[in-house]
C-alpha cells in the first residue's frame, strides 16, 4: 500500500477531489501568468546569522519588476524572513502537511501557512518523494489540499537517472502529471506552476549546453528542459485544457547557476527556474534573477 492509499485507508479528512467546497481564491483562468518565475528552494539549510546575511544580500539586489520571485527557508526560518525580506521577494515553505492539521506530529499545515501570510509552498519535490517516501496519489493530494486553503503552489516532477536510462522516464512524468490533474480543480491550475526537475540534475553540477545535448545520444540539461517542457505542456492540453496548458508556467530545476542562467531562460517553454544551491549565494541568486536580460 502506498503512503496516500494509506491516507485513505486510514481516513484521514481530504477534501473531495474536484469542486472541492471550500471558497475559491479564483474563478477565472488569467493569461497573465507569463511572468517569468525564480524559486529559490533553501532546502535544510541556514542558521541565524546566514539567513539574515541573505537576506541583506537579496534587499541589496536590483532584480527585475517583471519576474515573481518566490524564496522558500526552512520552516523554522519563514518567520524571520517574512519580517525582513522586502518585495518583490515573496515567501514560500517547502512542503506541508495533506489535510487539515491535528494529530500529525512534526507536520504543518496549509491552513497554518495561509494565516502566517505565506503564498507559496514547494510539493513533490524530488528529495521528498525518495527520502520521505512521498508518492503520486500523496503529492496530488497535497496539491490540492494547499491550492483549496489559498496557498500557491510549484508543484514537482521528475525521473531519475536509472528511469531515463532505462525509457521509462515518460510513463514516470506521465504518472506525477496524471496525479497532480486527477487532484487539481479546474480552477486552481491558476495558482500552480510545474516545476520540471530531473533528479540527475539536482545538485550535481550536470547542465549541459543546448550543443552538447544534441550531440549527446541522452539529452541533458537544457536538452532535456526543451524535450520535456514541449512533454508536459502538451500533456497538459491534452488532459487538462488547451487554456490551462498556454498559461501554465514550467519551471526547470537542477544546477541553475549564474553561468548557464541566460541559456536556460532562451529556452522555449521555459518559463522560470527553480534554483536550489545557488539560491543560498545572495548575489548568484540576483543573477540569476536577471537571467532573461542576459545574452547567452
Ligand atoms: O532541487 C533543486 C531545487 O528545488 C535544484 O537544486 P540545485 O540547483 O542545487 O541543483
Amino acid at each position: 500500500m502506498t503512503f496516500g492509499q494509506a491516507l485513505v485507508h486510514q481516513r484521514v479528512q481530504l477534501p473531495a477531489a474536484r469542486g472541492c467546497s471550500r471558497p475559491m481564491r479564483r474563478s477565472v483562468v488569467m493569461r497573465g501568468s507569463g511572468r517569468f518565475f525564480i524559486g529559490g528552494n533553501w532546502k535544510c539549510n541556514g542558521t541565524i546569522d546566514s539567513v539574515t546575511k541573505l537576506v541583506d544580500e537579496l534587499n541589496a539586489g536590483s532584480v527585475p519588476s517583471t519576474v515573481d520571485i518566490v524564496v522558500a527557508p526552512t520552516f523554522v526560518h519563514l518567520e524571520r524572513v517574512q519580517r525582513t525580506l522586502k518585495g518583490p521577494f515573496q515567501i514560500g515553505a517547502q512542503d506541508c502537511w495533506v489535510s487539515k492539521g491535528g494529530a500529525f506530529t512534526g507536520e504543518v499545515s496549509a491552513e497554518m501557512l495561509h494565516d502566517m501570510g505565506i503564498p507559496w509552498v514547494i510539493l513533490g519535490h524530488s528529495e521528498r518523494r525518495s527520502l520521505c517516501r512521498e508518492d503520486d496519489e500523496l503529492v496530488g493530494m497535497k496539491c490540492e489540499y494547499a491550492l483549496s486553503q489559498g496557498l500557491k503552489v510549484i508543484a514537482c516532477v521528475g525521473e531519475t537517472l536509472e528511469q531515463r536510462d532505462s525509457g521509462h522516464m515518460w510513463d514516470v512524468l506521465d504518472a506525477q502529471l496524471a496525479a497532480i490533474a486527477r487532484h487539481t480543480s479546474m480552477d486552481h491550475w491558476v495558482d500552480l506552476v510545474i516545476a520540471y526537475e530531473p533528479v540527475w540534475a539536482i545538485g550535481t553540477g550536470v547542465v549541459a549546453t543546448p550543443e552538447q545535448a544534441q550531440a549527446s545520444e541522452r539529452l541533458e540539461g537544457p536538452g532535456a528542459a526543451c524535450e520535456v517542457h514541449a512533454h508536459v505542456r502538451k500533456w497538459i492540453a491534452q488532459n487538462v485544457g488547451p487554456e490551462v496548458a498556454d498559461t501554465l508556467r514550467i519551471l526547470y530545476g537542477g544546477s541553475v547557476n549564474e553561468g548557464n542562467c541566460g541559456t536556460l531562460a532562451n529556452l522555449e517553454d521555459v518559463d522560470g527556474f527553480l534554483v536550489g544551491g545557488a539560491s543560498l549565494k545572495g548575489p548568484s541568486f540576483i543573477d540569476i534573477c536577471n537571467a532573461q536580460n542576459k545574452h547567452s
